[in-house]
């Protein structure tokens, strides 16, 4: 028993529009170009709308590269649909069917049904506020508080609760991340209410809380060295699929992964993760940036990519093998920044394998090519830690 978010699930009453994914009834000859020349449409884009300005016919629009055509759908007397006149189909289905494979015809591919643009405020996500339940405060970040809740009396959630003086510009990029985001090792979005303040961004609840307090709590500091590669190949798996859709998460630290039930960790705080164009995304805003566990290049030019993504897993992983040491303790972010130029890097924490150091001293390469992919670090780690558990039964 339990809730699956609205937006993973079709409602089988509405069948016909998802048998009929290219129909947008109530749709202008303007209105179906924007559309169409919008992302996620491209080139072969298509849909079937009413006419304007004949009532009971309909329009094919395509996309052609950067262009809309559209083309008459005629209906005879006897209910035959036709583009071309002499040339009549009994439906819709099979005038596209025949348009799809002959486009040549109408110079138009018809390669996709056009997709829809959703209003945010209205796609399957939102919830009504009564259906949560505020049960207990889990802490506090910067957007606001996190508490503990009960969706529908039923479901243990999490519930983050937006500053009222927060800008919702900052906030949105977290929920938009989120929302087009799904691997088990990222924290899953279940819904939001954002129509009224407070914005409530609710996400599976992770009874452990952050991986830095956890790694300080006496059941933290109890894992042994298995236990913590296992939490580091599931970061770095977590990484892996960030790395696949080329988003870089530019906050990777301990206290933004959140510790469950069986030591699973998953991977949160997405208010700061990018979309690449490039390999490299630049910033020039004054966007405070966590110095002890941002690569050289991202702390003194601002210039993030996967490969930066890849030094602060190594000091996530130092942060790991030390139970939640802060690293470059009692150097100040100035100092860091200048010692790391120089080639100054972290020691050998004591509980660390020397095999698992030299992963980290990989990802603390000055040289961006030379760190490893998260691909490689989980194919790595998972091999150390695969041995490490044969060893001991
Ligand atoms: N899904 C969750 N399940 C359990 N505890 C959570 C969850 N999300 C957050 N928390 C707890 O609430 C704390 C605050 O979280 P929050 O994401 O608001 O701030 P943060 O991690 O300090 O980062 P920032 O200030 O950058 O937003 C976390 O450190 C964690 O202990």
């Amino acid at each position: 028993m339990g809730y699956v978010p609205a937006a993973y699930v079709a409602n089988l009453s509405q069948g016909t529009s998802a048998r009929r994914p290219w129909y947008f009834s109530k749709i202008s000859r303007n209105e179906a170009e924007q559309l169409l020349l919008s992302p996620p449409n491209q080139h072969g884009s298509f849909l079937v709308r009413d006419s304007e300005s004949s009532k009971g016919e309909y329009s094919l629009s395509v996309r052609n590269h950067t262009k809309v055509s559209h083309f008459r759908i005629c209906k005879s007397p006897r209910g035959s649909l036709y583009i071309q006149r002499g040339h009549p189909f009994p439906n819709m289905e099979e005038l596209l069917a025949f348009y799809t494979e002959h486009w040549k015809v109408i110079q138009s591919p018809l390669l996709q049904p056009c997709s829809p643009a959703t209003p945010p405020e209205r796609d399957g996500w939102e919830r009504p506020r009564w259906e949560f339940t505020l049960r207990r405060k889990l802490g506090e970040g910067y957007f606001g508080e996190v508490w503990e809740g009960l969706w529908r009396n039923t479901v243990p959630v999490a519930i983050k609760i937006i500053k009222a003086d927060m800008k919702a510009e900052d906030f949105t990029k977290e929920i938009q991340n989120l929302k087009r985001l799904r691997h088990e090792k990222l924290i899953q979005l279940h819904a939001v209410c954002s129509l009224e303040e407070p914005v409530y961004i609710i996400t599976e609840l992770m009874r452990k809380g952050n991986l830095h307090s956890y790694l300080n709590s006496p059941e933290g500091k109890s894992l042994g060295t298995s236990h913590l590669l296992n939490i580091a190949c599931q970061v770095a798996d977590g990484m892996r699929y960030l790395e696949e859709k080329h988003i870089v998460h530019r906050d990777l630290a301990a206290r933004n992964i959140l510790v469950g039930e069986e030591l699973t960790c998953k991977i949160a705080d997405f208010g700061l993760a990018r979309l690449l164009k490039d390999d490299i995304y630049s910033t020039s805003s004054s966007t405070k940036i966590p110095v002890k566990w941002t690569a050289p290049e991202a702390a003194n030019y601002r210039t993030y990519s996967l490969k930066s993504d890849v030094w602060s897993y190594g000091i996530l992983l130092y942060e790991v093998f030390t139970y939640g040491q802060i690293p470059y303790e009692g150097m100040t972010n100035q100092e860091t920044v200048r010692q790391i130029t120089r080639g100054y890097r972290l020691p050998r924490p004591s509980p660390c394998p020397p095999e698992i150091y030299s992963i980290m001293l990989e990802c603390w390469s000055g040289n961006t090519e030379e760190r490893p992919t998260f691909l490689a670090l989980r194919e790595k780690l998972g091999f150390i830690y695969r041995r490490l558990l044969s060893s001991l039964s």
